[in-house]
């Protein structure tokens, strides 16, 4: 992206955008003003009404000036974490001090929270850690998918890596690929099953777009892996917490993923690691450290690696994050991910169209890069504006009137969807104020 200017970059993005061309994802015409705009109210406050996760929202410390749909970069603050964060460190840390490592818990937290993350992302017990960030866990994944493909086949030499990709796992997979002499190949996603071949050993794609906030076919691209004889490795960053992701029933190898977007563990939680269980005795880590050890207290010189979960553990756990997420994942109890699912379409689908009705006609034009069909869509909106140049001051004016999104480079509006808070009313408000803010631009 660095080589073009931000128009080129636009172009390019929008033309790799299937909603690009769709009107309805798009603010086209003038601004509703009048009865379209109080019918858009109107249906707002009867769909919250009608919305069976709405009172989850009691469980988040929200301000309600502000409309925050930024979950996806860093979740809200559940209510139970502030009390959790205090005990631990005025009892567990202060007054027990060293003993919590054991009466507290606290060794076996990695795993613990771990438990607790996994049927979010469909993974049975004992194959999921939180440890470390997502960047270091695909440093993991991707050398330990690497390992085992070469186990049957030496000369599998090839990295296939998602073209779009986060920075991060980019510069990952070339270290990754450096370490164990393999090659990088960026591919978009759709080109991946005519990529694949005899000397691919796993490929690394993105559940979710973190710029268009495009879905990518989990199932799909995971089977064409494995039929090509490769590992599939996942990074579920904008997926975990969003929506289903059913690793076990979809043969995922490796997944990686952050804890601090839709899962609301608060900024740098720790990240989580799934290996399929089939693979765990074969997972062979490329940062062997003394808490993935059989018997850490041994103290043993040899490294004997432990068995399970544990084994994608590196070194000693940050237990005030990891504190943290676990209570915040406790705003999860009694909700299924398929009713968070379900809310997170109906929400953007809604928003899809306030902003068609609301954001039309203004100097700055905005239209959807995120695709229309459900199938396809995660839990944003990014809106690409035209001219590019103008976003970063659309943003910055939103946040200042109260509606906090983001800016991704070129021209990219991003709205995150977080269906255990955002309500439509939430979504509603957004878009007429994006509509006044473009409007006020002409
Ligand atoms: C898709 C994706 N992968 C990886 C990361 C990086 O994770 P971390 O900074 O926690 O290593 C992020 C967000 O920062 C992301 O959105
Ligand atoms: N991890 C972040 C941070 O430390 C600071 C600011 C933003 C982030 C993010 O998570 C960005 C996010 N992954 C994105 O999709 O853009």
């Amino acid at each position: 992206m660095s080589d073009r200017g931000p128009v080129e970059a636009a172009d390019a993005l929008a033309a790799g955008s299937p909603a690009a061309e769709d009107p309805a994802a798009a603010g086209e015409g003038p601004a509703a003003v009048g009865p379209a705009a109080e019918a858009l109210a109107a249906e707002a406050l009867a769909l919250d009404a009608a919305d069976p996760l709405a009172a989850l929202r009691e469980r988040f410390v929200l301000d309600p000036a502000t409309v925050y749909l930024d979950g996806n970069s860093l979740g809200a603050l559940p209510k139970a974490v502030e009390a959790r964060l205090a005990d631990v460190v005025s009892r567990e840390w202060g007054r027990l001090r060293i003993r919590s490592w054991e009466e507290s818990g606290w060794w076996t937290m990695p795993e613990r929270v771990g438990e607790l993350v996994a049927p979010l992302i469909g993974a049975g017990p004992g194959q999921v850690v939180v440890s470390d960030s997502t960047s270091v866990n695909l440093l993991k994944a991707l050398v330990g998918a690497v390992r085992i493909a070469r186990e049957q086949a030496p000369d599998r030499g090839e990295l296939l890596v998602d073209a779009a990709t986060f920075p991060t796992d980019g510069y990952i997979a070339e270290s990754a690929a450096r370490l164990t002499g393999c090659t990088v190949r960026a591919v978009p996603p759709e080109e991946v099953p005519a990529a694949l071949g005899p000397r691919t050993a796993a490929v690394l794609l993105n559940h979710v777009d973190y710029r268009t906030g495009e879905l990518r076919a989990l199932p799909a691209l995971t089977s064409a892996a494995h039929a090509a004889g490769a590992l599939a490795v996942w990074d579920l960053c904008h997926s975990a917490g969003a929506l289903p992701v059913d690793l076990d029933a979809h043969g995922v190898d490796f997944a990686v993923g952050c804890t601090y977007k839709f899962l609301n563990g608060g900024p740098g939680s720790p990240a989580f690691l799934y290996v399929r269980g089939a693979l765990q005795d074969r997972f062979d880590s490329p940062l062997p450290g003394w808490n993935s050890h059989a018997d850490p207290f041994a103290m043993a010189p040899d490294y004997t690696p432990a068995s399970g979960a544990v084994r994608g553990r590196v070194g000693t756990p940050d237990i005030l994050s990891m504190a943290a997420l676990e209570t915040s994942l406790g705003v999860w109890d009694g909700v299924g991910i398929r009713d968070v699912r379900a809310k997170s379409l109906a929400l953007t689908d809604f928003f899809l169209r306030c902003v068609a009705a609301h954001a039309g006609g203004g100097a700055v034009g905005v239209r959807s890069l995120t695709p229309a069909e459900h199938a396809r869509r995660g839990s944003q909106v990014a809106l690409l504006c035209d001219p590019p140049e103008q976003a970063e001051a659309v943003m910055k004016e939103l946040i200042a009137r109260g509606v906090v999104g983001d800016f991704r480079r070129p021209g990219v509006l991003r709205f995150g969807f977080t269906p255990l808070y955002t309500s439509y009313r939430d979504a509603e408000r957004a878009a007429r104020v994006l509509g006044e803010v473009i409007g006020g631009a002409r």
